[in-house]
C-alpha cells in the first residue's frame, strides 16, 4: 500500500463532507453521532466524558479513534456500539436510532448487528474455536452460511486450529478467532478496542491485516480504538480527540503523520 508520507488532513467532519447533502451522508454511513455529548457523575464530580461529538463512520470503511489518555476514545466507542448511554445528542447506527432505545431492543440491536473485538480477546474457555467463532449465531438462532465461515477461517489462518480451546491457542491466534466471531454474522460495524493491545508486532500485523481486508475485500465497516500509531495506520482514516472533542483528522495515515499529530495534541 502507500502512503503519502504526511497524510491528508480533512478539518471538517465526515457526516457532512463539502459537495454532499447531510441526507447522503447519512445514507453513507454506517454509524453517526450527531451533538453527542456523555457526562459522568454529577456537580463537582461531573466528568464531561464527550462534548457535542458529530461524526460518520462511513460504510465499507476502516475508522481509527485516537486521542491521549482520557480524551474520550472508548466512550465514544462504548456510545456508538450501544454499550453505554449518551447524555444528550443522538447515535444512529444504520437506520436505527440507539440513543433512547431500551435494553432488551439494545441487546438485540448488539447481537445481531453489531460484532466486538476486545483487546482481552473475551472467548469462553470451554468452548473450542469454532464454537466460539458461531456462538452469536446460535444465540440469535440463526444458521451458519457455511461458505461464509469457510471464506472467514481461510483468511484468518485457522482452519486447523478450530477444534482448539482457547487455552490451547497463541494469544495471536485467540484474537484472530475473536475476530473470525465478530464477521460471522456479517454485522453492520465491528467495534474493536485496542485489539492489538495485547499483541506482540508480528501477531498484531495479522490481526489489524485482516480488519483491513475485512473492509477492502469483505465490505465490512471497523470503528477501532488504538493508541498505536502503525496500528492506526491500516485504517483509512484517523479521528483524533482531545478533551472530549474530536479537534482533527486525517485520511490515508502514516504511522508518522499520525504520532506527529498525537504529539501535537499531548503537547
Ligand atoms: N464510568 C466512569 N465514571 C466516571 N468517569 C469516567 C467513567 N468512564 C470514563 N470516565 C472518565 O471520562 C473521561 C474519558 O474516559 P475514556 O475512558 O473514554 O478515555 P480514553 O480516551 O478511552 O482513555 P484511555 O486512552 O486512557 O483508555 C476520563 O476523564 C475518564 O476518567
Amino acid at each position: 500500500m502507500t502512503h503519502d508520507p504526511q497524510g491528508a488532513t480533512v478539518t471538517s467532519t465526515f457526516a457532512d463532507p463539502p459537495g454532499n447533502s447531510p441526507a447522503a451522508a447519512a445514507v453513507q454511513a454506517a454509524v453517526t453521532a450527531e451533538d453527542v455529548s456523555k457526562v459522568y457523575g454529577s456537580g463537582d464530580a461531573a466528568v464531561h466524558a464527550l462534548r457535542g461529538v458529530s461524526t460518520g463512520f462511513a460504510r465499507g470503511a476502516f475508522t481509527a479513534i485516537m486521542g491521549p489518555s482520557g480524551s474520550g476514545k472508548s466512550t465514544l466507542m462504548h456510545c456508538l456500539a450501544g454499550l453505554d448511554t449518551v447524555t444528550g445528542g443522538r447515535i444512529v447506527l444504520g437506520d436505527a436510532e440507539i440513543t433512547g432505545m431500551g435494553d432488551r431492543r439494545l441487546t438485540l440491536l448488539r447481537r445481531d448487528r453489531v460484532g466486538f473485538v476486545f483487546q482481552a480477546f473475551n472467548l469462553l474457555p470451554t468452548l473450542t474455536a469454532e464454537q466460539n467463532i458461531l456462538l452469536p449465531l446460535q444465540l440469535a438462532g440463526r444458521r451458519p452460511d457455511r461458505a461464509w465461515f469457510a471464506r472467514v477461517v481461510d483468511a484468518l489462518g485457522l482452519r486447523d486450529r478450530l477444534g482448539h480451546r482457547p487455552s490451547e491457542l497463541s494469544g495471536g491466534q485467540q484474537q484472530r478467532v475473536a475476530c473470525a466471531r465478530a464477521i460471522v454474522a456479517r454485522p453492520e460495524v465491528i467495534f474493536a478496542d485496542e485489539p492489538t493491545g495485547n499483541l506482540d508486532s508480528r501477531a498484531g500485523a495479522e490481526v489489524l491485516g485482516f480488519l483491513r481486508s475485512s473492509v477492502r475485500e469483505m465490505g465490512q465497516t471497523v470503528v477501532m480504538v488504538t493508541h498505536d500509531p502503525v496500528a492506526a495506520s491500516y485504517a483509512d482514516r484517523v479521528v483524533f480527540l482531545r478533551d472530549g472533542e474530536i479537534v482533527t483528522e486525517i485520511v490515508r495515515p502514516t504511522p508518522a503523520a499520525v504520532l506527529d499529530r498525537l504529539k501535537s495534541l499531548e503537547a
